[in-house]
C-alpha cells in the first residue's frame, strides 16, 4: 500500500521543468496545508500572490505554516499588544503575528531590505493590517537602539528574532531590554539545520548560533525552551 502511494505523482505537474516542477509544488502546499486558523488566514493573502517563482525563493527564506502558527499562539496566549519583529523578509511571519493582535496592537517590524518590504507592505494592506505596522527600513540593531532611547525599555510583550545569524547575541540583549517581564523572546534557526551539532563545522553563522545557544541555556534571566519545529526556535520568556 505504501509503495502504491510512492508511485502516484505528488504534485500536479504541468510541464517538466524543475521550475514548473517547484511551482506546482508550491501551489500544491498552500491549497493543502493551511488546515489550521492562523496559517489559513496568513496563507490566504499569501496564496493570492500572482509570481509563483517568486513565491518558490519566498518559501525557503520564510518561516513554515506550522511555526507562523506557534508564533501566532503564543502572541494570542501572552495576550500581547506590542510585538517586535527582527527580519521581515516578505512579511509572512510578520503577517501571522499581525493578523492575532488587536486593533490597538502594534507590531514595529525591522528590515534593511527595500524590496522585501516593498512586498510585506502589499501583504499587510490586502490583509488589512497595516495600521498595526510600525514598519523600519533600517539596521535591526539601530531600529532596537532607537527605540530604547525612545523610552520604550520593558515595554513590549512579544519579539520574534529571524535575520542576521551571526548578530543573535546583539539581538537578543537589546530585545531583552526591550521586552517586559514575562514577556517573551522567540530566536528562529536555532538548529541551523543540524549544523550546529557538528563540531567540524566552524562557518561564522554556525559557531555564532552554537555560541548563542550555549549562552542562553545558562542564562538565569530567561527560561527557555528549545523547540524542534522546521530549523528549531527557541523561546524565552523574561524573568
Ligand atoms: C529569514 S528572512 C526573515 C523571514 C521572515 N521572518 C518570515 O518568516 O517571513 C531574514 C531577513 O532578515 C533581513 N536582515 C538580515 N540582516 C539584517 C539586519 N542587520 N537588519 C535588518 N534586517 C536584516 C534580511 O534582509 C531578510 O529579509
Amino acid at each position: 500500500c505504501f509503495h502504491s502511494i510512492q508511485r502516484k505523482p505528488r504534485f500536479p505537474l504541468t510541464s517538466s521543468s524543475s521550475i514548473e516542477r517547484r511551482a506546482s509544488k508550491v501551489d500544491h502546499q498552500l491549497q493543502t496545508q493551511p488546515v489550521r486558523t492562523t496559517t489559513t488566514e496568513t496563507n490566504k493573502f499569501y496564496g493570492s500572490f500572482e509570481k509563483r517563482l517568486r513565491l518558490c525563493e519566498e518559501v525557503k527564506c520564510r518561516v513554515s505554516p506550522d511555526q507562523a502558527q506557534l508564533l501566532a499562539l503564543l502572541v494570542q496566549i501572552l495576550g500581547a499588544e506590542r510585538c517586535i519583529e527582527v527580519g521581515v523578509y516578505t512579511g509572512y511571519s510578520s503577517l501571522a503575528v499581525a493578523l492575532v493582535l488587536p486593533e490597538s496592537g502594534r507590531l514595529v517590524a525591522c528590515e534593511r531590505d527595500a524590496n522585501s518590504l516593498e512586498i510585506a507592505r502589499k501583504y499587510y494592506k490586502l490583509a488589512g493590517v497595516s495600521h498595526k505596522m510600525d514598519v523600519r527600513h533600517e539596521l535591526a540593531v539601530d531600529a532596537l537602539n532607537s527605540l530604547i532611547l525612545n523610552g520604550e525599555a520593558c515595554s513590549y510583550d512579544f519579539a520574534f528574532i529571524d535575520a542576521e545569524k551571526r548578530m543573535y547575541k546583539e539581538y537578543f540583549e537589546l530585545l531583552l531590554q526591550l521586552v517586559r517581564v514575562g514577556g517573551i523572546i522567540v530566536v528562529d534557526n536555532v538548529l541551523w539545520h543540524g549544523k550546529v551539532a557538528d563540531p567540524l563545522v566552524d562557518d561564522p553563522k554556525t559557531v555564532s548560533i552554537r555560541n548563542f545557544n550555549k549562552s542562553i541555556m545558562a542564562d538565569r534571566r530567561v527560561s527557555i525552551s528549545m523547540v524542534p519545529i522546521r530549523d528549531g526556535m527557541t523561546i524565552c520568556r523574561k524573568r
